[in-house]
């Protein structure tokens, strides 16, 4: 069965706090989807509903056709894990091996072999007790059991919370390989959007719990352009665009704009001697969410 996430009028409210706020909304396949959100917008809140870890105050929510919350049907068949050790997938005081084993009669597509491929990739002694791991490296525990539990539905939440850099991107080399072996519905919550974008084939962003697009990644970063090229020409050509970034080196400059140009437009721009690529998500990320601070 292909895995499906479908919400309508989804709501979730803590005490005073309305974190989810009427989320329509419907991804449908194999995949790799790019939940996006600026702190506090309400990710980890519709994941947690996703997976069943909590009740939506109001709305719907379905995965592989299925309500979510308290049904043994589907619960097994969605793994949520979360960054920098805040999971239930394992428990402190326990070793590595203890919780690999877990993970093993949990994950009904566990595959122990790779976990223990991961494992040693990422450096992780087996024998080491989780509490005693570093934050970076129960990152790396908690993404290997993510990544290992080969479930339909795996959900990401900040998982690199803690990695550095090359750890982070060894991350996601990983998860790329194995989702081409393994083609399954991965959403992976971030705001670190331009390390994320080559792996996106799928962009949900949400703000203030509300959803505000749900897209294919192409078809987003053709909304805008970076334009390099002699700074007079790109001045010239940018003028009465909306700029969402600028850079200038000497006489050159790069500046990316919003809104899709037409095909005389880049017409326009090659003669004119200037470079055009799509628009780097993390800048039209910075643009919808309304700027650099709030
Ligand atoms: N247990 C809780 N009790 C009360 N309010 C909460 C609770 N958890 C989250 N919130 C609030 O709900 C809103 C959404 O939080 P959530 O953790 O879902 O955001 P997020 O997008 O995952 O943020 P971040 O990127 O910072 O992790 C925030 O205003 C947050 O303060």
């Amino acid at each position: 069965m292909s895995p499906t996430i479908s919400t309508e009028d989804l709501r979730l409210r803590y005490r005073n706090t309305t974190a989810l706020d009427g989320v329509t909304l419907s991804l449908d396949g194999p995949g790799i989807y790019g939940l996006i959100g600026r702190n506090g917008s309400g990710k980890t809140s519709l994941m947690s509903v996703l997976a069943g870890f909590r009740r939506a105050t109001g709305g719907a929510v379905r995965v592989n056709d299925q309500p979510v919350f308290e049904n043994p049907r589907v619960t097994p068949q969605i793994c949520l894990i979360r960054g920098g050790g805040d999971t239930v997938e394992y428990d402190f005081r326990s070793r590595v091996k203890d919780a690999l084993r877990l993970a093993a009669d949990l994950r009904p597509n566990w595959d122990a072999d790779y976990a223990g491929e991961l494992v040693r990739q990422f450096g992780i002694s087996q024998r080491k007790r989780v509490g005693h791991l570093s934050t970076g490296q129960r990152s790396a525990l908690a993404s290997v059991l993510g990544l290992a539990s080969r479930a339909p539905v795996t959900l990401l939440d900040e998982t690199y919370l803690g990695m550095d850099a090359p750890t982070r991107y060894a991350f996601y080399d990983e998860v790329l390989r194995d989702f081409m072996a393994h083609p399954r519905m991965l959403v992976i919550s971030s705001h670190l959007v331009d390390e994320l974008s080559p792996l996106l084939e799928r962009v949900v962003l949400i703000d203030q719990g509300q959803l505000l697009l749900n897209e294919d990644a192409e078809t987003l970063r053709g909304r805008g352009a970076a334009v390099s090229g002699p700074a007079d020409e790109v001045a010239d050509f940018v003028s009465g665009r909306t700029v969402l970034n600028e850079r200038r080196l000497g006489r050159s400059a790069s500046v990316v704009v919003y809104g899709e140009l037409t095909e005389s437009e880049r017409v326009r721009a090659k003669e004119s001697g200037l470079d055009l690529e799509p628009v780097p998500l993390q800048d039209l990320f910075v643009h919808l969410t309304g700027g650099e601070t709030r």
